[in-house]
This record gives C-alpha cells, sequence and structure tokens, in this order.
C-alpha cells in the first residue's frame, strides 16, 4: 500500500503514521506532504503539496500513485476558519477537489479518505440524541459549512467512481494540539501558572458547551482501519468518529485543574466566546465499530493527563 498524507505536519498526522505502521504494517509506503514542507520528525521529510494548487495536485498523485490519500490538510481551528472564510472554502472545498479529481485523472484506483467533522450536523445536534450518519447536516459556521460542503462534493463525485470513505471525526486532542484548541488552551495556562509565569487566573471561553472527545490515537486508528478495511468498503462510506459521551467543558478543566496544586481562579474572556457555539454535541460511531472493526481505547482522563504533561514539557522548553 502507498499512502499519502496531505497536511502531514499537523497535530493529527504523526499520530496517523504511527497507527498506519502498527495497523497496516511496517512495509507500507508514506508519502507526506504538507503546504510549507521540510523536516520533520517523525516523517524524516516531508514533500511540499498545497491542496489548493490543482496541478501541483495532480503531479504529486500522477508521481506517487498512491493506492490511499488521508487529507488532513485543513484550517482545523474554527477561530481561524472564521477569522477568513474566503481562504477556508479554497482549502477545505477546493482542496477535496483537486484530489479527487487528480485521483481520478491519475489513480483512479486510489481511494480518497476525506477528514470531514462532526461539526456538519450543526443545528442538529440541538436534539441532544447521539447524531448518526444520516442525520441531516445543517452546518452553522464557515469551518462546519465547508467541510460539510466538501463531504458532500466528494458524496456526489463517488457517482464518477471516485472511492472515498467520507470520515466525520468529533472533538479529539492530545500531546501537540496548539493552543487554539479548548483542552490545551486551559492546560498551557495551567502549566505557565505552575511555572511562575502568568498570574494564577485562568481564561476560558464557553464552559456549558457539552462535546465528544476522543484522544487522537483512537481518530488516527480509524484513519488507519479505513485504509486496511478498504476493500471491503462501498465506494462511497460514511464514518462518524465519536466516543458516543458528551464532555461539559467545565468538568474538563476541572479535572486538568484538579491534577495541579497551583491556586487557580477561573475568568471567562469575552473573546473566547463564540457567536454561535452548539450547546451540546455528541456521535454515534455504530458505523465505524462494526465496518471498521473499530473501538476507541484510550481513557479520555489519561488522555487530559498527558496533553497537561506534556504543556509543562512545552513550558519548560520555551
Ligand atoms: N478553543 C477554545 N474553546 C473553548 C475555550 N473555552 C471554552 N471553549 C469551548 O470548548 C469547545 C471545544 O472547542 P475546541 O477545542 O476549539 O474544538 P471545536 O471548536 O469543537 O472543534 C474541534 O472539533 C471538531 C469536531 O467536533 C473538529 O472538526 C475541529 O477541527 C476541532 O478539532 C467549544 O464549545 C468552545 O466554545 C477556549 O478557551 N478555547
Amino acid at each position: 500500500m502507498r499512502v499519502l498524507i496531505t497536511g502531514a505536519n499537523g497535530f493529527v498526522g504523526p499520530y496517523v503514521l504511527d497507527a498506519l505502521r502498527r495497523i497496516c504494517g511496517h512495509e507500507i509506503a508514506v508519502a507526506a506532504t504538507s503546504k510549507d514542507g521540510g523536516p520533520h520528525p517523525a516523517f524524516g521529510q516531508v514533500e511540499v503539496l498545497d491542496v489548493t494548487d490543482a496541478t501541483a495536485v495532480q503531479d504529486a498523485v500522477a508521481r506517487h500513485r498512491p493506492t490511499h490519500v488521508i487529507h488532513l490538510a485543513a484550517v482545523a481551528a474554527l477561530g481561524a476558519a472564521q477569522a477568513d472564510p474566503r481562504n477556508t472554502w479554497r482549502i477545505h472545498v477546493g482542496g477535496a477537489l483537486n484530489l479527487a479529481n487528480a485521483i481520478l485523472d491519475k489513480a483512479p484506483d486510489c481511494w480518497l479518505i476525506h477528514v470531514g467533522s462532526g461539526l456538519v450536523y450543526g443545528e442538529s445536534a440541538k436534539t441532544g440524541r447521539p447524531l448518526d450518519e444520516n442525520t441531516l447536516l445543517a452546518p452553522i459556521d464557515d469551518y462546519a459549512v465547508t467541510k460539510a460542503a466538501a463531504d458532500l462534493a466528494l458524496g456526489a463525485l463517488s457517482r464518477q467512481g471516485l472511492k472515498c470513505v467520507r470520515m466525520r471525526p468529533f472533538n479529539h486532542t492530545g500531546p501537540g494540539q496548539t493552543e487554539a484548541f479548548a483542552v490545551p488552551a486551559f492546560a498551557m495556562q495551567i502549566a505557565r501558572i505552575e511555572a511562575g509565569l502568568a498570574q494564577p487566573v485562568i481564561r476560558v471561553g464557553n464552559l456549558d458547551a457539552r462535546r465528544d472527545f476522543l484522544d487522537v490515537r483512537d481518530i488516527a486508528n480509524a484513519y488507519a482501519r479505513a485504509v486496511l478495511t478498504s476493500r471491503d468498503l462501498a465506494p462511497n462510506t460514511i464514518f462518524n468518529i465519536a466516543s458516543g459521551v458528551s464532555w461539559r467543558m467545565g468538568d474538563i478543566l476541572d479535572l486538568l485543574l484538579a491534577r495541579s496544586s497551583a491556586k487557580i481562579v477561573t475568568e471567562q474572556e469575552p473573546l473566547r466566546l463564540r457567536p454561535s457555539d452548539l450547546p451540546c454535541i455528541v456521535g454515534d460511531a455504530t458505523r465505524a465499530r462494526t465496518l471498521l472493526g473499530w473501538a476507541p481505547d484510550h481513557p479520555f482522563e489519561d488522555t487530559l493527563a498527558a496533553v497537561l504533561e506534556d504543556c509543562r514539557a512545552r513550558v519548560a522548553q520555551a
């Protein structure tokens, strides 16, 4: 198997490499690409590939002749996606279409494993029920609507022969994630306070939101299992990757604070509040469990402990 990964040098890429090696075997050939490229501790070297450049994408697919593309390249943080919607459309929708068309032209047997988002269900989450893959897509912001548009476009292209797996991962975290996301945003502030680098005040956004969280390794395992089992999948299959449990953000913060001996007070910062924030999201991943043979196996409390340790190490190194 030859796997081409886009956006490989982001948060999830190294975890996917590790999962591919564990689940698909060490003989798997991995081509790591990203917009910037350059040396990378896990991949050795990452090749430059801007997914918005249709010609470059055609060239990369023709050269590597991948059996699978795992498309991670994205504007992953909602704030960044919202700040430049035109760019978000270009990357999420243009990037996915460039890859799909290059595969249809140059490597028609290749599977495109598209990393969408559980946020595509948007308003549909308001029922409070776990969201399965048949739930109406009702995205509420630029991030989610562009992920939904790309996901739907690939579904339509499957009618022209594209073999795609449309992944809809729910929230995930782990060591290495940036402070643009809630868990490392909380943990980095705790680490800075513990190191005496900040006042003992942690600034937060909406703590009443409830999100379905997984360890990033469980998410990466699902992508690798899609590669491994692709020959048994229908050529256009959608998978939610979720735990089925929703965590209140305030409870996540409390678990992190319980791991610190520092006396810390919490303060809401208006800038961290979103114009629209879904109150509760929880996913139903029954299909992934059944067809991919996937199940999460990292307790979330352990993941939180690992994120806090990683943040302490990052602060100590800074
Ligand atoms: N980022 C951030 N979020 C905060 C904060 N305080 C509270 N929150 C709340 O914490 C929740 C989670 O926010 P994020 O960690 O930023 O994740 P997200 O916006 O839900 O999106 C993540 O999950 C999606 C799948 O469900 C992914 O598609 C997306 O890329 C990202 O990983 C949101 O309800 C947000 O309002 C804070 O200081 N920072």
